[in-house]
Order: structure tokens, then C-alpha cells, then sequence
């Protein structure tokens, strides 16, 4: 893991864009088609702004979001609708966008159908993940219902995810699907994700799940 500090959140979001952009180019020199997965939440909003507009053959990228809640996309807090009104515009709205909802009651009348247009893109060429103060990255919370299938290594491309006191059911990517990633970009704000992502380092990801992805793990921080 090595983590760049910038000055500032505008900072960051300008040498990310330029590092994410690059990677995508270089994976597209290598392939035909790229497949980049991005995070939901608040931090990714304003990287998404710029990333829209970065000189990439979006045409040839599938984008895929590392977990979603589910809620239709119209919903405040769906993932998808984050992505689709700041990411999947300007030349990024050429790109292919891979689905992690669909409007069943339960994730799990879902997952399989949703995995199985994913598989085919796999592996990720270039990801970006977000993680909260708890050590969470995706949806791999600490003691929600499928958390330790998430982490082994066999387990399905996509989980269910349910955790006490969430308003919603989740799906996310499995662990070693993230972990599998061609290059790897996590990005955090301020000092306690800073302190907690410090301590991640020693822990096992049965304790902090973001210590799944750690391996080659490039971190972004602006206080
Ligand atoms: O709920 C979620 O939270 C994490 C962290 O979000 P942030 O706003 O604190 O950066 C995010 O990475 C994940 O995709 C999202 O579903």
C-alpha cells in the first residue's frame, strides 16, 4: 500500500482523474475493452465531474459500481444514480454501464442475473474504491450477514450484504473480485479515515475489511 497526501479534496480529485484516465489508456492498449468500478457514497461525487470529461475512448470502457443499495435509482441514496447523473456524462456517457440493481423486491432474486452480464467483463482493469471510518470498502461490512462468504476466496462475483441499523439491503462485489484488480486506487478524506485506514494496515480483513484490497493498494488523501 502507498498513500499520496495532496493539499487539498481539489487537488486530489485533479491527479486522480489524470491517474485514473492514464491507467484506463494503458489497459486500453492492452485490451479491447476496459472495465473500471468505481465507488458510490458522498466522496466520489466531484472526481466523478471531472473523470466525465478526461480523454479516454469511453466507448470502449464498461463501468460497474463496486456495491449498490438497494433502491431504485431514483432514490437518494442509489449508488447508480450518483454514477449515472456525474459520472456516465460528457464523453464518459459513451461508456457501457453494468447494472447493480434491478427492481426486485430482494437482492437476491437479482444477483445471479446481475453476475452474470459482469463475469464476462472481468477482470477489472482499473478500480477505485471509496471506505468509511468502520474500515468498510464496497459493501464488506463487519458483522453483516454474508461478510465472511465475501471474503473467501470461492464465494459468487456478487453477494447480498445485510447489516443491522443500515436502512437497506446491499449487493457488492466479493472480495477477491476487488482484490483482483489490475490497478487499484482507494480514496479517503480527512483524519479519521486517515487514522483508521493506519490501523487497517495490521489487521486481518475479518476485522477490517478494507485490509482485502491492500495488496498494491495506491491511497489518496486530502485532509
Ligand atoms: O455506503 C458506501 O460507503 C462507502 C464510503 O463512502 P464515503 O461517502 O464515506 O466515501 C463507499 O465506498 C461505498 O461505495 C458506499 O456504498
Amino acid at each position: 500500500m502507498n498513500i499520496t497526501e495532496y493539499a487539498d479534496a481539489e487537488m486530489m480529485s485533479i491527479a486522480l482523474v489524470g491517474r485514473i484516465a492514464s491507467d484506463l489508456r494503458t489497459a486500453l492498449s492492452n485490451r479491447d475493452r476496459a472495465l473500471l468500478v468505481v465507488p458510490g457514497g458522498e466522496t466520489p461525487g466531484p472526481i466523478f465531474d471531472d473523470l466525465c470529461g478526461a480523454r479516454v475512448e469511453w466507448d470502449r470502457v464498461d463501468v460497474l459500481l463496486s456495491d449498490e443499495r438497494w433502491r431504485p435509482e431514483a432514490h437518494i441514496r442509489s449508488n447508480t444514480r450518483l454514477v449515472r447523473e456525474r459520472l456516465l456524462v460528457d464523453g464518459a456517457a459513451a461508456a457501457n454501464y453494468l447494472p447493480m440493481y434491478a427492481r426486485t423486491e430482494t437482492p437476491e432474486e437479482a444477483v445471479d442475473e446481475l453476475a452474470a452480464a459482469i463475469e464476462p467483463c472481468l477482470p477489472i482493469s482499473v478500480m477505485l474504491l471509496g471506505m468509511g471510518e468502520d474500515m468498510h470498502t464496497a459493501s464488506l461490512f463487519r458483522g453483516a450477514d454474508n461478510f465472511e462468504r465475501a471474503l473467501d476466496r470461492d464465494a459468487p462475483i456478487l453477494l447480498p450484504m445485510r447489516l443491522d441499523g443500515e436502512p437497506e439491503p446491499r449487493v457488492t462485489l466479493a472480495a477477491h473480485v476487488l482484490d483482483g484488480a489490475m490497478r487499484k486506487h482507494l480514496v479517503i478524506t480527512g483524519d479519521a479515515k486517515r487514522k483508521a485506514l493506519e490501523k487497517a494496515r495490521t489487521m486481518s480483513p475479518y476485522d477490517a475489511p478494507v485490509a482485502a484490497v491492500m495488496d498494491d493498494l495506491e491511497v489518496h488523501w486530502a485532509p
